[in-house]
Formats: C-alpha cells, structure tokens, sequence
C-alpha cells in the first residue's frame, strides 16, 4: 500500500453537496448506506472493497461516486462519455468529492455490466497506436488485458463494480494481483464493489458491509460472504438441504 500521508489520494471524502436536491423519502436515499454517505458523509481509503447482499445498493453507491468524479456511469475514462441508456441514479449530482490537493484527475470506471458496449465503443473509437481488439478476446482476456494497458498504468481512481462477473477462480487472483501493483503506487487509489471472497482479500483493502442498517465497516474473516463460502465449500449438503429438490 502506498503512502498515504504525503501523496493526495484523488477522493478523500465523499459528502452531501451543498445543492443536492435528492429528498430523504426520495431513491437512492431510501437506501441505509446512501442514507449514511449523505448524512454523515464517508472517508475513502486508498483502497476500498464494498460488500454486500444483492439489491443492498453497492452498485448505486460506486456508480455515483464514479461519476461524481467525472467518469462515464457505462464505463470508460474521464474522457469516455458513451452512453446507450440511462438507468444512474440523481445521486451523483446530490454528492461532492473532497479531492486531494494536488491528486491525479485521471480514473477509469470498469463495469461487468457494460463491459461489451465499452469494448465496442473503445475499438470504434480506437487510437492509431493499434487498440487491443477486446471483442476478439473472451471476457476474463479482454479484463486482465484492459488492466494491463496504460489505462491502469499511472496514479488515478480506478472503480470497479463486480469485476468478477464471468473471471475464473485464477483470473479472480490474477485481478487481486494487479490490484495489489496498482495500490503499492501511493497515487492510485481503488474503490470495487464485489461478491467475491477472493476479490475481498485485496490486502490493506478497507472493507465495507453495505446492509439495510447501513455501513459497516469490516474485517475479511468477518464478512458474511467469506463464511457462507467457508461452510458452503465444507460441507455443501447444509445449504442443499434447504432448497426445493
Ligand atoms: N431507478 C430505480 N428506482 C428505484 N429503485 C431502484 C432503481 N434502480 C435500482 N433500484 C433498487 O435499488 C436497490 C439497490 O440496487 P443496487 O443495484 O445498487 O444494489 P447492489 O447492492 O449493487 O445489488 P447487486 O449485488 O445485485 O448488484 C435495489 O433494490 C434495486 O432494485
């Protein structure tokens, strides 16, 4: 992990704005965490891991803040702003990033969910300097690929929403080791939403549960998704028995 205390991280903090206009009764902020980030507001660390059950707003929650930062809610750079529809929430414009002095205005915001239309608006839009065809590649290639390009190579905010759709058991550990690269340099800054046990380790990584309480933030061992899979894998027949079959 880099060092926090003399490089800027690009998002310190995450608070109301002083124009927000989202009401109490109004989604997203009918959502416990969302409510939490308006009310008390939420520091980020260098690296934060969001967990937590489906529907708990994970996705609502890292989408705000990457367009609150600049980046397209799709996908992309603080230079991509494609866009086939718009399902974002208006929590990003109820939302203001305390930056960093000085701190890289760079990002990337990578999304299982939209991942084809950015491969595809990438490669229509791509440089001279030989674009890798992401489209040719299958979707755990064109990930690990689209990590090691110079996309990721210098400081920034890079956000991910459940990079783990689609990537094996190795590939998952391949992505926890480029994160692991990614944070030793102290002007990177990561902030992923995650199902995944093996994505959650990221060592160093804050680990914050998402629940219909709030926020909560967590160790590893703790997290409700590490000990389902620990008792799962043990012994699958406790769960098994429990459903229709
Ligand atoms: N436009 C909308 N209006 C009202 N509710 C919505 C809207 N979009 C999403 N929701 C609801 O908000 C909740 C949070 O959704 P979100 O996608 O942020 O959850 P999540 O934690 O990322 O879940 P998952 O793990 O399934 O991706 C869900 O219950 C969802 O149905």
């Amino acid at each position: 992990m880099g060092d926090e205390w003399t490089t800027p991280l690009p998002v310190r903090r995450i608070r109301r704005s002083d124009d927000a206009t989202l009401s109490d009764g109004q989604w997203p902020a009918t959502l416990a965490p969302v409510a939490q980030v308006l009310d008390r507001g939420l520091e980020l660390a260098q690296a934060t891991v969001v967990v937590g059950e489906n529907g708990a707003g994970k996705s609502t929650f890292v989408e705000a803040v990457a367009t609150a930062y600049g980046l397209s809610p799709e996908g992309g750079s603080t230079g991509a702003m494609h866009s086939t529809r718009v399902t974002e929430s208006s929590l990003s414009q109820s939302i203001s990033l305390v930056r960093g002095a000085g701190a890289s205005r760079w990002g990337y915001f990578l999304r299982a969910e939209t991942m084809h239309g950015l491969f595809t608006y990438l490669e229509d839009n791509a440089s001279a300097r030989g674009e890798t065809r992401f489209h040719e590649l299958s979707h755990g290639e064109s990930f690990l690929a689209m990590l090691n390009s110079n996309r990721f190579s210098g400081d920034g905010f890079f956000v991910m929403d459940e990079p783990e759709a689609g990537l094996s058991f190795g590939a998952q550990l391949a992505l926890v080791d480029a994160l692991i690269q990614l944070v030793s340099q102290p002007g990177v800054q990561v902030l992923i939403a995650t199902h995944s046990p093996v994505v959650a380790s990221l060592p160093g990584a804050t680990i914050l549960e998402f629940d219909e309480d709030g926020i909560h933030e967590r160790t590893w061992e703790d997290l409700d998704v590490v000990e389902h899979h620990r008792r799962f894998l043990e012994a699958p027949e406790r769960y098994l028995r429990h459903l229709r079959y």
